[in-house]
């Protein structure tokens, strides 16, 4: 395999540095010191949210914003950067975050996403409709126009128990072959057959559902299928939404990593609050700019 030469950067950092790129230009965006509540999600791509927001508010002599973080790993990154985390429970019901930064595994061209390929899925929907505004921070790598273009499955956290059920009914949708998660470690303890599965922070477990890429409901609109599933070469072809609400009403699943529906302001005008989908998606690209994709806000 080609190496590249001294003085180029590797993919690797490439991706870096797209990641940071897109989340200093978020936070520049949609960050004001002035804030009072702040969701701030989990992943790699969080960290440079944190780091861009930390460095505003040290700019600002600000600290009275508190951090509503989405699990253990985005607590860790709220309290080592000096900022201060709150937990989700102790926000009042009318409270809304101003606004929720997270990344995501994949985001499609309706802004729906496809989220929790770091475990992490559930409290980041919490903290996602808490939110007047949710923005997803990303590299170029999850900018699609379907989901499960390039991000291979559909994370779903289920209950520990009911998971040989949950597999069961997923295959009964179409999915080929969902498999729990399991940790890439030779390390066994004596009598452990095998490797254990990996666990989310309500230490349930993650199936990895793959399916064909999912219809956005403009594509299932124009394939007069009204989000319904349809016949294509590759099998099912399912309609986000659709297949979101079909699979969380799986007993013994606690939720899914499909972020669909609405988004903040959408809801608000339909007088709920946050809503599932960003109303912008950053992609940091691989020429070191930043590429804005910014949701049609009808409402
Ligand atoms: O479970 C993890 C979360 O949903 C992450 O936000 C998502 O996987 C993207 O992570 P990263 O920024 O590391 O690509």
């Amino acid at each position: 395999m080609a190496t590249p030469s001294s003085g180029e950067p590797s993919p690797a950092a490439l991706v870096e540095s797209a990641k940071r790129a897109a989340a200093f230009e978020a936070v520049k965006n949609h960050f004001t010191p002035s804030m009072t509540h702040v969701g701030i999600g989990s992943g790699s791509t969080v960290a440079y949210v944190v780091e861009a927001i930390a460095a505003a508010m040290q700019e600002a002599g600000s600290n009275s914003c508190v951090f509503v973080p989405t699990g253990s790993q985005s607590r860790g990154l709220i309290l080592a950067a000096g900022l201060t985390a709150i937990q989700y429970e102790s926000i009042g019901e009318q409270q809304m975050l101003d606004v929720a930064f997270d990344g995501a595994d994949e985001c499609d061209a309706d802004f729906n996403l496809v989220k929790g390929g770091g475990l992490c899925l559930f409290q980041e929907k919490l903290v996602a409709i808490k939110a007047k505004t949710f923005i997803c921070v990303a590299d170029f790598r999850k900018d699609s126009q379907q989901l499960l273009t390039t991000w291979p499955y559909i994370p779903i956290e289920v209950c520990p128990m009911a998971s040989s059920y949950v597999i069961a009914a997923l295959k009964a949708l179409g999915s080929p072959d969902p498999q729990v998660r399991l940790m890439n470690t030779g390390t066994q303890s004596p009598g452990n057959v095998g490797p254990s599965p990996m666990k989310t922070d309500q230490n349930f477990w993650i199936v990895m559902a793959p399916f064909p890429p999912l219809l956005t409901s403009k594509d299932a609109s124009a394939a007069g299928t009204e989000g319904k599933t349809t016949e294509g070469l590759t099998g099912k072809l399912w309609e986000v939404s659709q297949l979101a609400s079909a699979i969380k009403s799986i007993p013994g699943v606690l939720d899914v990593g499909i972020f669909t529906g609405v988004n903040g302001p959408e809801a608000q005008a339909q007088e709920g609050q946050g809503g599932q989908k960003p109303i912008a998606a950053y992609f940091g690209m691989s020429d070191g700019t930043v590429k804005v994709r910014t949701a049609d806000l009808k409402a």
